[in-house]
C-alpha cells in the first residue's frame, strides 16, 4: 500500500492506494458510521461491509440529483444520525459524489470517507473533495469542496468491473498523464495490454501515478481558482457529449480530449505528432475519439456549461503531452472545429 495526502482548507485527506476495503473498520468508528452504496456494489461486496446501517441509492447518472440527496437526509434523520456520525461512500463516481455532498451538508457537515469501487472513481471522482449533483439540466451544478478524511483504492474491487467501466477509468488516467505527467502517459502507452488484463502491479502503479497528479494539483488549488481547472481537460466538451448522447462519462471525456487536442493544434500549441499520440492511445484503449452526434446539439448543450461566460468558455488545451494550459475560447471557434471534424 502507498499513502498520499491532500491538505484541504477544511481538513486533510489520506489516500491509500492498494489498501483492502475489508480494512475499512480501522478507519471509522463502526458504531457511528452509515454506508451509502448502490444495489450492484452491495450485491458484490455487501458481505464484507462493516456492520453499519446502509443506505442504497439508484444506479446511474439520473440519480445524481437533489432528490436522492433529500432521500438520504430523511433516512439519516430517521436513524438519528448526529454530528458524530461518519458517512462512507462505497461505490462508483455517483455514489462518491452523492455521499460526499450529503456528508458535507448534513448538519453543516459530518466526517466522511470513500472506498471507490471503479477505476474512474479511484483516480478521479473519489479524490480531491469536489462533490456535487446535477440540477436543472446542468452537470454538477450544486456541490461542495470538502475533503474526505480517507480514500481507500482497493485494486481487488476492479476485478468485477465491466470492460466498459474499466475503459472509462483509463480515459481519466490518460487525462492525468496528458495534462501533467508525460512518464505516466508513456507508461500507459507501453503497458496498456497489461493494464487491460488488470495485471495488478501495472494497474496499481497507474492508479497511484494518476492520484499523485490529482493530489498535487488539488494541494495547490483546492477550490479551482487556477491550476485545478486543468483537471477539466476533455470534460468541457465531454460533458456536452455525455448529456446529448448518454454515453458513459469516460467515453465522453475521451471524445472531449480528442476535440481539445484538435483545438490545441489549431491554436499552434500542440504538434500533430502529439495529437496523434493522444488519439492513438485512446483508440488502443478502445475508447472513442470521434463525435457521433449532431455538432449543433452538442454545442447547444455546451452553452449550458457552468464554465461558460458570454460567448466564451474556459477550455483546457495541451502544449505537449504532459503540459496543459487553460484558455478562454470563443464558442464559434469550437463550432468551426466540430463542423470540420464532422466533415472528415
Ligand atoms: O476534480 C476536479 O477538479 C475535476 O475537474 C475532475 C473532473 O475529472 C471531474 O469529472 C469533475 O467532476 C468535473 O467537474 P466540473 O466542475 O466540470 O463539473
Amino acid at each position: 500500500m502507498k499513502t498520499l495526502h491532500i491538505h484541504g482548507g477544511t481538513g486533510d485527506s489520506t489516500l491509500r492506494v492498494g489498501e483492502s476495503f475489508s480494512h475499512l473498520d480501522q478507519y471509522v468508528p463502526v458504531d457511528r458510521t452509515v454506508i451509502i452504496t448502490d444495489p450492484a456494489v452491495r450485491a458484490l461486496y455487501g458481505d464484507r461491509f462493516p456492520d453499519c446501517p446502509i443506505i442504497e441509492i439508484g444506479i446511474g447518472e439520473r440519480n445524481k440529483t437533489l432528490k436522492t440527496v433529500e432521500f438520504i437526509y430523511e433516512r439519516l434523520i430517521k436513524m438519528a444520525a448526529d454530528r458524530s456520525t461518519w458517512i462512507v461512500g462505497i461505490g462508483g463516481g455517483i455514489v462518491c459524489d452523492v455521499a460526499g455532498f450529503v456528508a458535507s451538508t448534513y448538519l453543516r457537515g459530518v466526517q466522511f470517507g470513500f472506498a471507490p469501487s471503479t477505476l474512474l472513481a479511484q483516480v478521479d471522482a473519489g479524490v480531491g473533495g469536489k462533490n456535487g449533483v446535477n440540477f436543472a439540466g446542468y452537470k454538477n451544478m450544486v456541490g461542495t469542496f470538502n475533503q474526505p478524511a480517507f480514500v481507500i483504492c482497493d485494486m481487488e474491487m476492479l476485478k468485477t468491473l465491466s470492460r466498459a467501466d474499466l475503459l472509462c477509468g483509463f480515459a481519466e488516467i490518460v487525462k492525468h498523464g496528458a495534462i501533467a505527467d508525460p512518464a505516466l502517459f508513456r507508461y500507459v502507452e507501453d503497458r496498456r495490454q497489461d493494464a487491460l488484463a488488470l495485471e495488478p502491479a501495472v494497474v496499481e502503479r497507474m492508479v497511484y501515478d494518476a492520484v499523485v497528479v490529482k493530489a498535487n494539483i488539488v494541494n495547490q488549488d483546492e477550490r479551482e481558482g487556477g491550476v485545478r481547472r486543468k483537471l477539466n481537460f476533455g470534460h468541457t466538451f465531454g460533458h456536452a457529449v455525455e448529456k446529448v448522447t448518454g454515453v458513459p462519462h469516460g467515453e465522453a471525456v475521451s471524445i472531449g480530449m480528442a476535440v481539445a487536442g484538435l483545438l490545441s493544434v489549431r491554436r499552434g500549441y500542440l504538434g500533430q505528432t502529439d495529437l496523434q499520440r493522444l488519439t492513438d492511445l485512446l483508440e488502443a484503449l478502445e475508447l472513442p475519439t470521434r463525435l457521433d452526434v449532431d455538432p449543433q446539439q452538442a454545442l447547444d448543450a455546451l452553452k449550458r456549461d457552468k464554465k461558460r461566460s458570454g460567448d466564451h468558455i474556459k477550455f483546457v488545451l495541451l502544449k505537449a503531452v504532459g503540459e496543459a494550459v487553460v484558455e478562454d475560447i470563443r464558442i464559434s471557434e469550437l463550432e468551426e472545429v466540430l463542423h470540420e471534424r464532422s466533415r472528415d
